[in-house]
């Protein structure tokens, strides 16, 4: 009798013993694990008490950081442009770089290390050449150790300025990421539009934030568009975009919370206000945009788009990411980028920041197959060929024409 219930004691204690074990490794292992433990401490503590600070879900600060940071170096880039010397060089794709790209890059990848040390940076430029040029290099760093947001409360959220020449260099270079489909990434395009940069057109300065391949945050300062979301995008294509009055607007977006638009000021950010895509209820009315720079788009396809889908309008031409901001406030309705050589590979950098402010505006994003770009294949959107960006509404009916006149190439 004794054994017996000795027996059946130690049973029952290996029973319960076994149920809380694998209660408590259901919980712990489970990938919803933070979720389920507050689901369950709501049950039993007053809600006040479980709060998680919003910028833990809500990426406010990474926002917040991101906008300040590309508004600094929208003030070094605009002061560059002023300069008869801009330090122009050819890279080895025969593309140009600048004082303003180099100096741009440092600023931003400076805040993001002060605010976000464990980041990693898919930066456009890297400083080899500054390194053997040192005069460029100490150019560049006298107009970066200057380069300050006017309001000194923005300024110290960054981090304050970089100490010196050396950390101007090493920031520079931290850009080198490879990227890929893990952890938080950063890309960022320091001068969008190098060309435009230089001709007094449009440009960009972009920066995103990748989380496990998915663009959460997204910001492009574009010093020469107007301030004024409704304004007619004809009149700000082609050159000499650069007279002060009105100009300068800074695009902002977080995953799941919309798109914004404020004046790209020189301090502390100004108001912002939603933007959305236009409706378009003709396609045949529709504008849409796409590069200057014939290598970088075959306008020869894109016009044959535009011929089916019956629109007349001529194509509205502007360098860089403005294209992504100008649809997404409905100041134009469709950017087309159909590859011209079939071996380029999209930088991430030229698309990041601009993909998630459009679809977050109302419009959906794809490649020229209908596949989403796909942020997660390291510094290249090397599975996708194409962009097709349009409002939500038309999207399917723009790829239908988009796969017409490819596949009868
Ligand atoms: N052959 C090519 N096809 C597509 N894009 C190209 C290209 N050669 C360069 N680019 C990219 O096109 C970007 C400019 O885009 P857009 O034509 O819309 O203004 C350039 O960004 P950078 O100016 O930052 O170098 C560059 O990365
Ligand atoms: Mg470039
Ligand atoms: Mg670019
Ligand atoms: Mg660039």
């Amino acid at each position: 009798m004794f054994t017996l219930s000795k027996n059946s004691c130690l049973s029952t204690t290996l029973l319960v013993s076994l149920f809380v074990l694998a209660i408590s490794l259901f919980f712990t292992t489970s990938p919803t694990f933070p979720h389920r433990l507050s689901l369950l401490a709501r049950q039993f503590l007053p809600i006040r008490s479980i709060s998680t600070s919003p910028t833990m879900t809500t990426y406010a600060k990474e926002l917040r950081v991101a906008e300040l940071a590309v508004q600094r170096a929208t003030l070094l880039t605009k002061y560059v442009f002023h300069e008869k010397a801009k330090g122009t060089l050819s890279k080895d794709d025969a593309s140009p770089v600048t004082i303003g790209d180099f100096g741009a890059q440092a600023l931003i990848i400076q805040a993001i290390r002060k605010n976000f040390p464990q980041d990693e940076i898919v930066g456009e430029e890297e400083a080899a050449t500054l390194r053997e040029n040192k005069e460029l290099s100490s150019k560049i760093w006298t107009l970066v150790k200057e380069a300050r947001l006017s309001d000194a409360t923005a300024e110290e959220e960054l981090g304050g300025p970089i100490p010196s020449e050396e950390d101007m260099l090493s920031a520079i270079d931290a850009g080198n990421s490879a990227g890929g489909a893990k952890g938080r990434v950063w890309a960022l395009d320091p001068i969008d539009g190098t060309k435009g940069f230089l001709r007094g057109g449009q440009y960009a300065v972009c920066l995103a934030l990748m989380v496990d391949e998915d663009v959460k945050v997204g910001v492009l300062g574009c010093p020469n568009l107007p301030v004024d979301d409704s304004a007619s995008l004809d009149a700000h294509s082609g050159e000499n975009q650069t007279d002060a009055e009105g100009k300068g607007v800074l695009f902002g977006a977080v995953q799941g919370q919309g798109a914004t638009s404020r004046p790209l000021g020189i301090g502390a950010l100004g108001k912002s206000q939603p933007i959305h895509m236009k409706e378009v209820s003709s396609i045949a009315d529709a504008t849409f945009c796409e590069s200057v720079e014939a290598a970088h788009s075959s306008h020869s396809d894109q016009s044959q788009i535009a011929q089916k889908l019956g629109i007349t309008k001529p194509s509205v031409r502007m360098d860089s990411q403005a294209k992504y901001g100008s649809i997404a406030r409905g100041a134009g309705d469709l950017y087309l980028r159909l590859p011209v050589r079939k071996d380029y590979q999209e930088k991430i950098w030229d698309h990041a920041a601009g993909d998630l402010i459009v679809r977050e505006a109302g419009g959906e994003v794809t490649d020229a197959q209908g596949k989403r770009l796909d942020f997660g294949k390291g510094r290249t959107l090397r599975n996708n060929k194409g962009v097709v960006a349009a409002p939500r509404g038309v999207h399917a009916q723009v790829l239908e024409a988009v796969k017409s006149v490819l596949g009868s190439k």
